[in-house]
């Protein structure tokens, strides 16, 4: 498993383009008929990706977790991005359609992956963190999300957001995780832009054409930069930084927190004018 080792505000105003995108990014996951998980200092987040596609893949234990089990002391969010699929959770399956997700508690021992075709396998996004106690596993479908619109078409940011895991939804210990659907013209998440220093978060981009990218900010709000990202990448966002997007064409994208205080709207927001 691949380790990130998360740089503070200092560490980020002196770093190369090449150095930020070591750092925060990480790209080529979601390789078929893999599963694989990057781990990071920061709030120990797991990130990961499953593909299956003939056969199941299996959730093992990873070494630098020293643990008998994956979710041994962790949880797991589950979100399909692909075809249709299922995911085993010691004994009971929970089939994901498309922007289905699933919450895996702590202490679940055998769990694994499925693709309903191999032709057009299930892609699953993982994103795990440590758990002080069990939550039941449970799932959402995408049709029984209630979204919370956002934004307006004359600046260019309206959108959706629909809340899986989280205190009125999904309930788990520390993660809380959605994703957001951009309205059709509008290519701006997240803007105006906000930083929250009790959770750090990861988004991770998907649905991008592979001639297109999106332009991710980040840093505090008077330092900023962007990455660019392909389909299918992820970036960690400390609770420094700022973490908004605009696409090149249309994209949508996973969000994911950790730490403490699950309140969604814990925020603090920067107007846009006092970016840098
Ligand atoms: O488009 C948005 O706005 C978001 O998706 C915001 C994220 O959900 C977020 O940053 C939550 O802290
Ligand atoms: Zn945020």
């Amino acid at each position: 498993m691949k380790l990130y080792q998360m740089a503070d505000p200092v560490r980020y105003s002196r770093m190369t383009t090449e150095e930020k995108r070591a750092t925060f990014l990480l790209e080529g996951m979601f390789r078929p008929g893999m599963i694989e998980f990057a781990y990071v200092d920061l709030d120990r987040t797991v990130i990961g990706s499953a593909v299956p596609t003939t056969a199941p893949l299996k959730l093992e234990t990873e070494p630098e977790l020293r643990a008998e089990y994956f979710l041994e002391r962790r949880e797991l969010g589950v979100l399909n991005v692909g075809g249709a699929g299922s995911v085993v959770v010691d004994g009971t399956t929970y089939e994901l359609g498309k922007l289905s997700c699933a919450y895996v508690g702590r202490g679940s021992k055998d769990v694994s992956f499925a693709s309903a075709d191999a032709e057009n396998p299930a892609v699953f996004y993982l994103l795990s963190y440590p758990a002080h106690k069990e939550y039941p596993t449970a799932m959402v479908k995408f049709e029984d999300l209630e979204g919370l619109k956002l934004g307006a078409i004359e600046t260019c940011n309206k959108r959706t957001i629909y809340k899986a895991i989280y205190r009125d939804g999904l309930k788990s210990c520390q993660l809380v995780m959605g994703f957001t659907l951009l309205d059709p013209g509008s290519n701006w998440n997240t803007m105006p832009p906000h930083t929250h220093m009790r959770r750090s978060e990861v988004y991770f981009y998907f649905d991008i054409d592979p001639a297109h990218r999106v332009l991710h900010l980040m840093g505090p709000p008077q330092e900023t930069s962007h990455l660019v990202v392909a389909d299918r990448e992820v970036v960690v966002s400390p609770g420094w930084s700022i973490h908004a997007g605009v696409g090149t064409k249309n994209y949508t994208f996973c969000w994911g927190m950790g730490g403490e205080n699950q309140a969604y709207d814990d925020m603090d927001v920067a107007s846009i004018a006092e970016l840098k």
